[in-house]
């Protein structure tokens, strides 16, 4: 009837969560997700990179029970945007996240239904409150790979289906060897 408590071991150097779920993500696992399609296709057959892998340690999809997963986000662009995750709502869309940035450089895309959108940098250390309805994103905006830990609802669920078709209102780009934040000239509202 109780579960039983639990400890994990995480590398912090690595991000790895010792007994846990990993996922990877490749570029050709992203088709649609970045502005340059003809420099998506060309790394695609070039070397189809990891962009991310994430370790997870998930329940059952119950009110009340929690999920956390770290993710390592490797440096990269495609054309001239930053490598970043899919990024979604939560299926259960009031369900809010909790994120703690451990290692590299990078920061938040979160936007609401409507795409009002916001960036937030992150850093070692950077606590990110992800309020209920915001669609979350993470981008890696530096030369090292990007780690970071998030909670959530174990019943939070990923909405996946809207991002993938619209993406976010902005996009984080390298331009005259700055990080911007623009708009994205795909997005229509
Ligand atoms: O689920 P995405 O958008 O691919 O991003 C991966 C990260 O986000 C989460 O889904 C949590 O929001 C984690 O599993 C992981 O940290
Ligand atoms: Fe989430």
């Amino acid at each position: 009837m109780y579960k039983e408590p639990a400890s994990f071991k995480l590398d912090i150097e690595s991000g790895v969560i010792e007994d846990s779920k990993r996922l990877v993500r490749r570029l050709s696992d992203m088709k649609g997700y970045f502005v340059d399609e003809e420099a998506w296709k060309e790394l695609v057959e070039k070397e189809n990179p990891v962009v991310y892998e994430v370790y997870a340690v998930e329940q059952e999809e119950r009110e009340g029970d929690l999920n956390f997963a770290t993710t390592i986000l490797y440096p990269g662009k495609v054309g001239k945007e930053f490598f970043f995750t899919k990024g979604h709502f939560h299926a259960k869309p009031d369900r809010a996240e909790v994120y703690v940035a451990l290692k590299g450089r990078g920061g938040m895309l979160l936007q609401t239904p409507e795409g009002e959108a916001r960036w937030i940098p992150m850093e070692p250390g950077t606590i990110i409150y992800v309020p209920p309805y915001w669609a979350h994103r993470t981008v890696n905006t530096g030369r090292e790979p990007f780690i970071f830990l998030a909670i959530y609802p174990a019943d939070a669920g990923h909405d996946y289906g809207t991002i993938a078709k619209k993406g976010f209102s902005k996009i984080v780009i390298e331009e005259d060897g700055e990080v911007k934040v623009i708009n994205n000239p795909r997005w229509k509202a």
